[in-house]
């Protein structure tokens, strides 16, 4: 019987793979590669337009047949299945977990309590769409009748990541005389320099967040009403340069917006899982509803590819497999993203959320403590500037570290050759990670021998290369699904509840005690002797 339950290393598949591994570990990728010629043929996938290369990994047919037993054993498709058909599977929230139905196309059914909730999504598209399409085309005037030319979303968190990625990511897509501003830190530098070369009459704010609680968000949304309102002097201002996007109606109400102009979703859709709801609203005036459409048809593709695709040959199963065997048998704490494309570059900020939130768990969801690692160190910044700073730890440091390689055919403008140059350098530094660089192999080149050593590339260093044609907005929906249920799927491995986020809420707490008694010189301070000296060294700063 599939469990997503109870501990995963009790079970027999686990016990398996540890058995295979004692042989697995001494494998060559050198060897590998020797033993079959088709190697680089064989071990691909494609899910959507996303051709996937995973023979340059640490394993065998074994070992993905042994990987794909484990997958079935914890139940990987029938938790996939419950959460697409919205069974509460978020159990330490009660919560339906269905960013799945966010991209279900008109006509489809998907019920949570009963309520099929497909219109619903449909309904708030459209709105979305139409007041898209209103800012896009000028019929949207501010508070003097001009036009819009700059929208700033307010937002942390996955109410900020998803659509501050996609913007970028998706810049050739979108309109250009209009200007888009991501405002997320409740450091005032962050409002200030968004706000402070433009004009308040044609600046469009886009309050974006699930609980409307957010400190940071309402503190920037108070300090831009606040600018506008300083500017344009007239609290009738506010209808026409602010928008919410929350599941919290009463609070948006409270902060001043008017619930017309308010695009909402519901709480089955995580913060992090949240950019294909209302939260893209920004991405959607940036690119245009048909764009969005894109995105999200390219999402639903990578979801259909789960349900559908049998376990050895799906994309986000096998990338979550091969993600548990670095993890939990090589004991590999990080995993590197390496987008070869500058408009990928906050992809790995993205999925720092999307994977570190959801799998950083230390208690699986029957509330016991896993005895196996779970979610690693996700970072990565594009490449090449990559491999000019922290690539040398990669390729000769002591600390494996698994890396997926993002790559694009076709830029959106051809510029000289620097496309080629860019995949060359992808091409060669997935080559150079696997194979490395042997002693004799430096020697023939004529290298002194005291310096051998130091020039040898151990290789043997596991990357999964990604290729797309081109960086359109179906693409970046699948990458991002494709994420998303290799994040699910390790969850489900590992038997934590991808979808809670316990350990963010005592920070949240504790800044709350904390910052009254920055401001008051007066108040007792019952922290620990660390705290209460770093509080009085700022009061002192501060002059206080
Ligand atoms: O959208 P909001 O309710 O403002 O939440 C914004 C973010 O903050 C929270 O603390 C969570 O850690 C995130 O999962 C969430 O995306």
């Amino acid at each position: 019987m599939a469990s997503a339950q109870g501990d995963v290393a009790a079970g027999p598949a686990w016990q398996r793979l540890q058995q295979h591994y004692e042989t697995a570990r001494g494998l060559q990728l050198r060897e590998l590669f020797d033993a079959d010629p088709t190697r680089g043929e064989t071990f691909t996938a494609t899910a959507g337009e996303l051709y996937v290369d995973y023979s340059k990994h640490r394993l065998t047919a074994e070992t993905l047949e042994l990987l794909v037993a484990l997958a079935e054993e914890r139940g990987v498709p029938e938790q996939f299945a419950a959460m697409v058909t919205g069974q509460k599977i978020n159990t330490t929230e009660g919560r339906a977990v269905l960013h799945t139905a966010l991209r279900a196309p008109r006509g489809t059914v998907v019920e949570v309590d009963g309520v099929d909730v497909v219109p619903g999504v449909h309904e708030v598209l459209d709105k979305m769409a139409g007041f898209a399409d209103s800012v896009r085309s000028g019929e949207w005037k501010g508070h003097t009748g001009k036009r819009i030319r700059t929208v700033i979303n307010i937002g942390i968190g996955g109410s900020d990541l998803g659509p501050a990625m996609a913007y970028d990511a998706l810049l050739p897509f979108t309109q250009r005389d209009l200007d888009f501003r991501f405002v997320s830190n409740v450091d005032g530098a962050d409002i200030y320099e968004a706000t402070r070369d433009i004009e308040a009459d044609e600046t469009l704010f886009i309050v974006s967040s699930k609980t409307f609680t957010t400190q940071e968000t309402l503190a920037n949304a108070h300090t831009a009403r606040d600018w506008l309102l300083g500017k344009l002097g007239d609290e009738s201002a506010v209808a026409k340069h602010f928008v919410a996007v929350s599941t919290n109606a009463s609070a948006v109400g409270e902060f001043g917006i008017d619930t017309d102009n308010m695009f909402g979703f519901w709480d089955w859709v995580g913060g992090r899982y949240s950019f294909p709801s209302a939260i893209g609203l920004s991405l959607m005036i940036a690119i245009g509803p048909d764009g969005f459409r894109e995105l999200l048809a390219g999402m639903r593709e990578i979801d259909e590819h789960v349900r559908t695709t049998p376990l050895d040959r799906n994309v986000p199963v096998l990338l979550g497999l091969i993600g548990v065997w670095y993890r939990d048998f090589f004991g590999a704490q990080a995993h590197a993203v390496l987008p070869y494309s500058n408009y990928l570059g906050k992809f790995p900020a993205y999925l720092q959320q999307l994977d570190m939130e959801s799998n950083g768990k230390y208690v699986r969801k029957d509330g016991e403590l896993v005895t196996v690692d779970t979610g690693p160190i996700v970072w990565g910044t594009p490449g090449t500037n990559g491999q000019h700073a922290y690539y040398q730890l990669i390729h000769q440091g002591t600390t494996m570290i698994p890396a997926d390689f993002i790559g694009i055919a076709r830029p959106a403008e051809e510029i000289g050759e620097h496309q080629d140059l860019l995949v060359a350098n992808l091409f060669a530094q997935t080559e150079a990670l696997a194979f490395g660089k042997t002693p004799d192999e430096v020697r023939a080149e004529g290298v002194a021998e005291d310096l051998v050593q130091h020039k040898t590339f151990p290789g043997n260093r596991p990357t999964t290369t990604i290729l797309a044609a081109e960086l359109t907005p179906r693409v970046l929906g699948q990458l991002v699904a494709t994420y998303e249920h290799k994040v699910f799927t390790q969850g489900v491995i590992w038997g934590i509840n991808s979808f809670d986020q316990w350990g963010v809420e005592l920070g949240k707490v504790l800044a709350k005690r904390i910052a009254p008694e920055l401001t008051e010189a007066e108040v007792d301070l019952a922290h620990d002797s660390s705290t209460n000296t770093l509080i009085r060294r700022y009061r002192s700063m501060r002059g206080r």
